[in-house]
This record gives structure tokens, sequence and C-alpha cells, in this order.
């Protein structure tokens, strides 16, 4: 009997479901007699909004948990911007499904040898010599912090309560030292913080130091405040090769970041996970929900001309964490890489192609 994987595909607004019809087109072309993926389609942010009044339904936050992975486009856009923020707002569809999964830890790969990196040698308004050798990953925790802190919204007062446990910090500073630890010989860690001005940052150090001390000494660990981290990346951003560590808001802001470095969002993906496959303290495989790191991008949507690019590397993400298919993974970043050197390319890497061309190519070159 052939094995199914059961793919919860969430294309969202904007941009969304036209990038994600291309990655959905790559998945497709991973089926065999032997391996069928079972795809069920669902709304979330603004349009979910639109058609069931809530921007992430019940049934859509347990198909994700029922599901073997998920892939996730993009959410929000003008159209809502004034209606609702915050978790009933479009992007609030995304941060809830977050947290119903546990996805704790986002992975967001920024790497020379990557397909993303590798057209930056044309089209990067880095210096080549500046961004050449760059590898790094932001490992960025993804269900606390400002994010899911208390609010209060008045008139002419608004707070965000930025606030850390102990055992969150803890779990994904794990996480970011088995990524080191993936690497031979194993990566440092590059762990951001405000811990000269937050509370929140001074336990962020005291807890990644105490963990990485007692149960990951092998691996380097250093501490770097956020905002030079900010400058560090946008001058010598070798010096950053490694994994860098990062409570939400500051994982945000860098992996945005990184963007600089390829000239565009749309080559970057990302994966958010609540433990690697090989963790032997899951009892199932881990929950994977793989998005891009750019947003809806409402200005360039229908036109046929955003970049397919960091959708389908989601798919390779997804192989590679949630499906155990490795050579699948790495055909997908071949097959990229091919056609982005080819100069079949959209508009944001200088070029001419439309979304659906893009994706063609990059299914001819599988
Ligand atoms: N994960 C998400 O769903 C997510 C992430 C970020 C922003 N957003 C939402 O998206 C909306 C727009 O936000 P923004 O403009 O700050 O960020 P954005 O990432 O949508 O766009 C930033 C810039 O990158 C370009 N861009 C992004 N993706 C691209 C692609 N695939 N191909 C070509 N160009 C691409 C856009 O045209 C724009 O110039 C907002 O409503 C925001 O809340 C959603
Ligand atoms: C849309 C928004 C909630 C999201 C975030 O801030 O996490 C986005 O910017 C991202 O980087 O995935
Ligand atoms: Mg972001």
């Amino acid at each position: 009997m052939a094995q199914t994987f059961k793919i919860l595909v969430l294309p969202g607004d904007g941009i969304g479901p036209e990038v994600m019809a291309e990655a959905v087109k790559v998945l497709k072309a991973f089926e065999t007699s032997g391996r069928k993926f079972e795809l069920r389609q669902e709304l979330i942010g603004g349009c979910s909004i639109d058609a069931t009044g809530k921007t992430v339904t019940d049934e859509v936050k347990q198909a994700a948990l029922d599901s073997d992975a998920v892939l996730f486009a993009a959410v929000g856009g003008p159209k809502w911007d004034n209606q609702r923020r915050g978790l009933d707002g479009p992007e609030g569809g995304l941060l809830q499904l977050r947290k119903a999964m546990d996805i704790y830890a986002n992975l967001r790969p920024c790497s020379s040898t990557s397909p993303s990196v590798s057209i930056a040698k044309e089209f990067s308004p880095f210096r080549q010599d500046v961004i050449e050798g760059v590898d790094f990953v932001v490992v960025r925790e993804n269900c606390g912090g400002a994010y899911f802190g208390r609010k209060v919204e008045e008139e002419t007062y608004a707070m965000d309560e930025w606030g850390y446990s102990e055992a969150e910090i803890q779990r994904v500073t794990r996480l970011s030292a088995e990524v080191a630890l993936r690497h031979d010989p194993p990566w440092p860690v590059i762990s951001l913080d405000k811990a000269n001005v937050l509370a929140s940052s001074r336990l962020w150090r005291r807890v990644v130091d105490k963990t990485m001390a007692t149960e990951y000494p092998q691996v380097k660990l250093v501490h770097q405040l956020a905002d030079s981290a900010s400058l560090i990346l946008a001058t010598n951003p070798r010096s950053l090769n490694g994994v860098i560590l990062a409570d939400n808001t500051f994982g945000d802001m860098i992996s945005d970041q990184a963007g600089s470095i390829c000239g565009t969002l749309g080559v970057l993906p990302s994966a958010s996970l609540n433990g690697l496959p090989e963790d032997k303290t899951l009892k199932t495989r881990p929950y994977g929900l793989y998005e891009p790191t750019h947003g809806s991008a409402p200005t360039i949507a229908g036109q046929n001309i955003a970049n397919p690019v960091a959708m389908i590397l989601c798919v390779a993400l997804m192989f590679r964490y949630s499906l155990n298919m490795e050579a699948e993974a790495q055909r997908v970043e071949d097959a990229v890489r091919k056609v982005l050197d080819s100069g079949s390319r959209t508009p944001d890497l200088g070029g001419k192609a439309g979304t659906i061309e893009v994706g063609d190519a990059i299914i001819s070159a599988l």
C-alpha cells in the first residue's frame, strides 16, 4: 500500500494563493506509486475572517494537529488593517496556529550554499566579498514573548507584556544547540538579547548560559546585543555564521533583515517546529508548519509576478524535517538553484519570468 502523508494547505491572502499553487505543483511531482500526498486546503487570515468571521477556526487548528505537516503561505492586507488586530486579525490566525501546534522554534536559514543566497552574487545590494560564505540559521522563539503577553490597548495608552519563563527559554536553547550539533564541527550559537535594558533579556541570557554550559559544553556560545547584531548583519554578516538564537521579536526582525542579503524576501523559507526529528522525548515526529519569511505582499498580488521560490523551498524543508525525505529535499533545492542560475527569475530578482513560469521551470529541473 502507498504511504500517504496528510498535508494541510493554507494559502491565505495576497500573493499566498499564487505562490502556494506553485509549491503544491512541486509537491505533487514527488508522488509515486509508493507515496501519496493527501492535501486538505483550508482558509486562514483575512479570507477566513470574510468567510467565517474568524481568522482561524477550531476545525482548521484541529486539522493542523491531525496532519503530518502544514504548508502555510501568507496572511494579511490593507482590507483588514483597520478592522481587527492582535490575535483576532489576519496575522493573529498564524499566531493562534503556532500556539495551538506549540511550534516553539522557527528555523530561518540564510546560507550562501543554499539556492536563496547563491543568486546573491548577481542580485544582492551587498558587495560580493561581504556576503561570500554567509551561512547562518536564525532559530526564533515562536510561541512567547511580546507576541503573546497580556495587552492593554486604550485610546491614549497601549502595552505589550514581553515575558518569558525559564522553561520557554530552555527548550528553544536546546533546539538551537541541537541544530548547531547537526554540523561538523558544531556551529556556534549566537544568542541575541537586550540584557543591558530588558529584564526578560536578562533572564534569557542567564537561562541560555546555564543550559548551554550544563547540557552543551561542546557548543561555543556567544552573546550579542540585538541592536549591534543588526549592524553586524549589515556590515560583516559572515561573523554571525552559526545558529542565531533570538526571542520572538528580535528573531522576527533579524530574519527579515537576512532578506537584504539576497535582495528579496521572496527566496527565504522557514520551518516552525516543536522539536527536531531526532528528538527522542517526542512521542511522534515533530509538528511542522512551513512558511516563507515574507508576507502577503498585497501590492504585487494577482499579477503573476510574486516569487514562488520561498514557498517552494518550504516544501524542501517539509521533506527534510517532517517527512523523512532528505534526498527529495535536496532535489528541490538543486532544481531551484538550477532555475535561478539559468536566469528564469521573477522581477524582485531583476528577471522577467512570471510566478507560474518559475514554478514550471523548477518542476522541469527536478
Ligand atoms: N507570515 C505572514 O503571513 C506574514 C509575514 C509578514 C507580513 N505579513 C503581512 O503581509 C502584509 C504585507 O506586509 P509587508 O509589506 O510588511 O511585508 P511583505 O513580506 O509582504 O513584503 C515586503 C516586501 O517584499 C516584497 N515581497 C514579499 N514577498 C515577495 C515575493 N514572494 N515575491 C516578490 N516580492 C515579495 C513585497 O512586494 C514588499 O516589497 C501585512 O498585512 C503583514 O502583516 C504576513
Ligand atoms: C505576520 C506576522 C504575524 C509574522 C510574525 O511577526 O511572526 C511575520 O512577520 C513572520 O515573520 O512570520
Ligand atoms: Mg516577520
